[in-house]
């Protein structure tokens, strides 16, 4: 099965609140992303809305004709905000409210019965349960357990080793990938993955079904362009 390109918009947010107004228009973004071939698009709202603001999600969910994921530690806001939107996918992250951006996934044996509850609730509203996890074993045994459908492997400490180790960076992802694919989860994985990592990782993973990009892929938007940036992406996912 093809792995899922699904953009995560955060980034252009973070643009466009620099100022006050609406340029560059997130909407039309996410709307574009699509036509110039994402599978999917994420956001990430975190609790000071320097990006992602609650009010841009309906307009956003209104558009959105391929996969809507909607990031974020399960607060009673964010529970809300999934709820009345019903995006394809919530993915689960443990942030603390002043973390500069992710950097580690779930301790799910510690936290199992409260990600049990909320996976529950959003099953109930139809939305698919993604939890974000260290690719450790006992983590991926630990959401299956809490009746998530799929894991997000944080590939932050992945894309870091790359340069120097790929095979040793990768090694983690290899066993964890094999647990969850063995419980029956699917695969999703994201942080800081770009144009060099992104192919060596997909080669390696098999059945990754989803792979969330935001802060490299804009930034080479920069360069490439969007539309080209995405393309180039999407080659490298075969
Ligand atoms: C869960 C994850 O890895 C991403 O959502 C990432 O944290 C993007 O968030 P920022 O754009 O706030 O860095
Ligand atoms: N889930 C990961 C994501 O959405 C994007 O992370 P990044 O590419 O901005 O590091």
């Amino acid at each position: 099965m093809p792995t899922r390109l699904s953009v995560n918009i955060n980034k252009v947010a973070l643009i466009r609140n620099a100022r006050l107004g609406n340029l560059p228009n997130l909407v039309q973004v996410a709307k574009d992303c699509e036509r110039f071939g994402a599978e999917g698009i994420t956001v990430h709202p975190r609790p000071d809305e320097r990006h992602i603001r609650y009010s841009d999600i309906p307009q956003l969910k209104a558009v959105n004709t391929t996969e809507f994921n909607i990031e974020g530690n399960p607060t009673e806001k964010f529970m809300e905000l999934v709820q009345q939107h019903q995006p394809t996918q919530a993915t689960l992250v443990p942030d603390s409210p002043d973390v500069l951006t992710s950097d580690q996934g779930w301790d799910t044996i510690k936290h199992k019965a409260f990600l049990k509850d909320i996976t529950q609730q959003l099953h109930a509203s139809g939305v698919r349960v993604s939890v974000f996890v260290d690719p450790v074993a006992k983590y991926v045994e630990g959401a299956k357990e809490a009746g998530a459908d799929r894991i997000e492997f944080y590939t932050g400490d992945y894309a870091k080793q790359f340069e120097a180790n790929r095979e040793k960076a990768v090694a983690p992802h290899v066993q964890a990938a094999k647990v969850a694919r063995e419980a029956g989860l699917g695969i999703n994985a994201g942080h800081d993955l770009n144009l060099d990592n992104l192919r060596f990782y997909q080669e390696n993973i098999e059945g990754l079904l989803e792979v969330s990009i935001g802060h490299a892929l804009i930034s080479d938007a920069l360069y490439f362009g969007l539309s080209n940036t995405i393309q180039l992406y999407l080659r490298q996912l075969g």
